[in-house]
């Protein structure tokens, strides 16, 4: 649900953020406890990044923020990976009384939904039933507004959640992108190129808790402004979901290395091109703290993307090569490039076409693909990374 619909007054009693973490829980006591700081300093940094006044306190099972803003915090912190929702919340005494008026309170606030359910959560409080909090609840909802119970598919759930002496309530709920926090995995370079797959698989990266380096290789005159331009934009999108680490976009510079395959290479060019690529990549594993490359191919998507062809690629390097979006269908990538907001410079057309031949080989073997390639291309490809520069956001 969307909360920004359903307040429809300005007496809106939500005091704070309630923040859940699900697979965090799933840790040992140590690795959750370290995790759940990340994530703590992760939304720290987001909210002041949107400029959103707030203080994140981290408790065992929850985080919570407490703002004067807490529809606009939950929104922003429903945008950092490792968060699976994010809820404006009535903070109250856990008694009955208190829980009951918050609830008429919010129930009054919100735009009236036809069907409702309230679902109570008691934690570690020995006198807190909550069957008697959704029983008591679900009468008091149903005196303020003329919606009915439905506890299978209601329009609108209100939950309560109450753990040491403090009752949470709240009527809407934001769904985060669940995953891990950004940080709590080693970092990765990301081959961006600024179409629709490879930001969504960086950031698909980010969401399990990688921090990315954005690699773009300039393409010379195979490429051009807009095609850098996109890649700019799309780092610094990715950059905003977690700007409290180093996401800065690298370039190198490729244009030499086209025009070679260009000029020498016939139908396995865009395979030896993918080679290229992928070896400077693993330069910048090297040179880093990074600890493999991921990249937005998936099977079959384009010639140079056949199960075979992906293997000749990959045996141009010998670092962890990820892809995160293999089995992914086109459509599927491009809605989340939609959701993620990473595909509004992915449309503008660009040079890389121009250098596919035109009858591109599909099932090329390691062998055919070496022996059309210049000896030192690879070592070419590997010096550029002297070149390279980081864009400064
Ligand atoms: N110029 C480039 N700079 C950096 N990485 C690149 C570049 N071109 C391609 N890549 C990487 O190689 C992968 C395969 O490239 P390809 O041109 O086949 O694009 P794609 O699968 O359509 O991905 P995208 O939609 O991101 O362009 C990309 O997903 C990206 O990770």
């Amino acid at each position: 649900m969307d909360e920004r619909d359903t307040v429809t007054d300005g007496n809106d009693p939500a005091d704070a953020v309630l923040v859940s973490f699900g697979e965090l829980s799933t840790k040992s006591s140590e690795v959750r406890a370290k995790m759940t700081r990340r994530l703590r300093d992760n939304l720290a940094a987001l909210l002041a990044d949107r400029d959103v006044k707030a203080t994140v306190e981290q408790t065992w099972a929850r985080l919570v923020v407490d703002t004067p803003d807490p529809g606009r915090a939950a929104r922003v912190a429903a945008d950092a990976p490792g968060v699976v929702w994010a809820r404006p919340v009535a903070t109250r005494p856990a008694d009955a009384d208190a829980i009951g008026d918050a609830l008429a309170t919010l129930a009054r606030a919100t735009s009236p939904p036809d069907t409702y359910a309230v679902r109570a959560r008691c934690v570690g409080d020995g006198d807190c039933s909550s069957r008697d909090i959704e029983r008591d609840g679900g009468r008091i909802v149903g005196a303020v507004t003329d919606a009915t119970v439905d506890l299978d598919d209601p329009d609108r759930t209100y939950h309560v959640e109450v753990r040491n002496g403090r009752a949470h309530v709240a009527a809407r709920s934001v769904a985060g992108p669940g995953g891990l926090p950004v940080g709590t995995q080693a970092p990765l370079v990301a081959l961006v190129s600024g179409g629709h797959d490879s930001p969504v698989a960086a950031y698909e990266a980010m969401r399990r808790g990688s921090p990315v380096y954005p690699l773009y290789v300039r393409l010379g005159d195979y490429g051009g402004p807009d095609h850098e331009a996109r890649a700019t934009a799309t780092a610094d999108r990715l950059a905003s979901y977690a700007p409290n680490v180093d996401c800065r976009l690298r370039i190198v510079p490729g244009g030499s290395v086209v025009e070679r395959l260009a000029a020498e290479v016939a139908d396995t060019r865009m395979l030896s091109w993918r080679r290229a690529i992928l070896r400077m990549a693993a330069v910048v594993v090297e040179r880093t703290d990074a600890a493999g490359v991921v990249t937005g191919e998936a099977i079959g998507q384009k010639s140079s993307q056949t199960a075979a062809n992906l293997a000749v690629t990959d045996a141009a390097v010998d670092v962890p090569v990820h892809r995160p979006l293999l089995t992914r269908d086109k459509e599927a990538i491009i809605e989340q490039a939609r959701a993620i907001g990473t595909d509004e410079h992915s449309s503008i057309p660009v040079g890389c076409e121009r250098l596919a031949p035109d009858t591109p080989a599909t099932g090329a073997t390691l062998d055919t693909v070496e022996a059309a390639e210049p000896d030192d291309l690879l070592a070419d490809a590997a010096a550029a990374v002297d070149d390279l520069w980081i864009v400064d956001g």
